[in-house]
């Protein structure tokens, strides 16, 4: 393939460039990938600040149709999207062909909410002239796009949660112009996929600077984009320093605009005693199964389980060894991840109050072996360390005391996206008290599943606070995902022939609308 970044509808080829890498060998693919320049960046940002005004007030049925072009243009490139994808990132073909399904799933959605239009968010409070002591003035609201939003793609998901991903898919349907910043680990994806949009945004004869892709490692352009000020918000999942990082440069801005970054959770997961009784060892396959599902690499990965001592703990601990026998080493998204995970995991291995339960099958090279722990809830409490996500296929089993301890444990957390938690009816009354406290910690509270694998939807949060995303107020999957590139604009008094479609008195768009005299 030919190595190129994305500039509105122009393709940029040459100059200095770098190439993907094969996840399971280390060998260089085909396809010199420009690292974006200075100069091209700053014409993405321009153009994607031009096009604002125009792509913000199309309307919702031009709108849903080039989210469902984009769709329609990624699924034609299926075959070699997944196939490059396959080797930059060492994930299996049934998982990307998946992934691909979710990723014009959510494009799909966007557009179904495009069209119903609750976005918009219109309210009108109706003037009053008569109203003493003082006439109420003709007052219409609605939201608008907020501006060119940056997105940075997430090595974990490189289709959902990367170019085409749920952060573009929101901010395009929220009517903002986008600048991608793939990441480094798959370029040629993120081309295809950029390649897809591209020709998307020509089929529905949009201003060019709708959509750009750019490149570049080392920080510099992904800092650069974000400082930039035509950027008026960011979409990013990684790294909880990466995410941190960007919302330091977007505060520093003389005009600092907002980060949703979605960074780092380990998920705590409760299995009560009366589920324990029921089934320890069904718990135990499912527990493992989902800990090493894809080697782990999930936001969502069930980092930590708490449990009461004396429990059925032991039976669970002792059938979650022998599963985790049968674990074999998996390829990991990068180099970096990898050494990521070893240190991360050697450094659990190496805490006094820590044992290592059980391994998986003995690495390779380049692969990761699932690692089970166990501790108990005093020295949790005692070593924050403990509790820092290590990215990928392992897991800490926290005995406690008894509930009054769990609970304590639970309030020591930082935010977490999900709460899990595991109960027959028997459990139901201790439960109640820690339901609020759950409510605190996390975005999404599930019971008697596995926190892996997020349903695209409406109702879905993913999201929670600190650290596992820079504003709890949000989520970046489902359909709520496009409240956060949406801002309210009110109109006093506005003649109905200056206002915008949206608001006119004849409702030429069929908005859905609150009224009130
Ligand atoms: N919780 C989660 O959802 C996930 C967590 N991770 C964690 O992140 C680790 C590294 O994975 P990775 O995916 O590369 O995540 P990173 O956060 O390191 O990188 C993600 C993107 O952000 C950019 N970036 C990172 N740091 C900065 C910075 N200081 N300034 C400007 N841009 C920056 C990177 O660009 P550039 O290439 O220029 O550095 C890249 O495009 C993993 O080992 C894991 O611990 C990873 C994926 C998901
Ligand atoms: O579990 C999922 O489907 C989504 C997880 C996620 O957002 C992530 O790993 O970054």
């Amino acid at each position: 393939m030919e190595g190129a970044y994305l500039i509105g509808a122009r393709r940029v080829t040459g100059g200095k460039a770098f190439r993907g890498l094969d996840a399971a060998t280390g060998a260089e693919l085909a396809g010199d990938f420009p690292v974006t320049t200075a100069e091209d960046l700053e014409t993405a940002c321009r153009l994607a600040d031009a096009a604002f005004d125009t792509y913000r007030e199309t309307a919702p049925a031009a709108r849903a149709a080039f989210l469902e072009a984009i769709a329609e243009a990624l699924e034609a490139r299926r075959e070699a999207i997944v196939e490059r994808c396959m080797a930059e990132s060492g994930l299996p073909a049934v998982r990307l062909n998946g992934e691909l399904g979710r990723t014009t799933g959510q494009l799909r959605m966007f557009a179904q909410v495009v069209r119903e239009g609750d976005w918009a968010d219109v309210v009108i409070d109706k003037a009053l002239p008569q109203r003493e002591p003082l006439p109420r003035p003709d007052l219409r609201a609605r939201r608008i796009a907020v501006g060119p939003v940056a997105v940075f793609g997430a090595s974990n998901f490189p289709l959902a949660f990367s170019v085409a991903g749920g952060d573009t898919a929101s901010a395009l349907a929220a009517g903002c112009p986008v600048v991608v910043k793939a990441h480094q680990a798959h370029p040629g994806t993120s081309l295809l996929a950029g390649e897809a949009i591209q020709e998307a945004v020509a089929k529905c004869g949009l201003p060019e600077g709708v959509f750009s892709l750019v490149y570049g490692p080392g920080n510099e352009i992904g800092t650069a984009l974000v400082r930039h000020p035509a950027i008026r918000a960011v979409g990013f999942t990684g790294s909880r320093g990466g995410g941190t990082a960007l919302m330091a440069a977007a505060a520093a801005r003389p005009e600092p605009i907002p980060v949703y970054a979605e960074m780092s959770s380990v998920n705590p997961v409760i299995l009560m005693p009366g589920a324990l009784a029921a089934n320890a060892e069904g718990l135990a396959k499912g527990y493992v199964a989902s800990l090493s599902l894809f080697a782990g690499q999930f936001c969502t990965n069930p980092g930590m389980v708490f449990a009461l001592a004396g429990s059925d703990v032991d039976g669970f601990e002792a059938a979650a060894a022998e599963a985790m026998g049968n674990v074999a080493p998996q390829v990991m998204l990068t180099s970096g991840i990898l050494s990521a995970y070893e240190g991360g995991s050697a450094k659990l291995a190496g805490a006094g109050s820590v044992t290592e339960v059980a391994q998986g099958q003995p690495s390779g090279e380049r692969t990761a072996g699932a690692r089970l722990f166990a501790t108990d809830a005093a020295s949790l409490m005692a070593d924050p360390a403990l509790s820092h996500e290590v990215f990928g296929p392992s897991s800490l089993v926290v005995r406690c005391a008894d509930m009054a301890e769990l609970t304590a444990a639970i309030a020591d957390m930082e935010g977490q996206l999900t709460a899990t938690i595991h109960a027959v009816e028997s459990d139901h009354a201790s439960l109640a008290p820690l339901m609020p406290l759950l409510e605190r910690k996390a975005g999404r509270i599930l019971f008697n599943g596995w926190p892996t694998g997020v349903e695209v939807c409406r109702s879905m949060v993913h999201g929670g606070p600190f650290p596992a995303t820079s504003d709890p107020r949000t989520t970046s999957v489902g359909a709520m995902a496009i409240e956060r590139f949406l801002r309210p604009v009110c109109y006093q008094a506005v003649p109905d022939t200056l206002l915008p479609a949206p608001l006119k008195e004849a409702n030429p768009l069929g908005l859905p609308r609150r009224a009130f005299d």
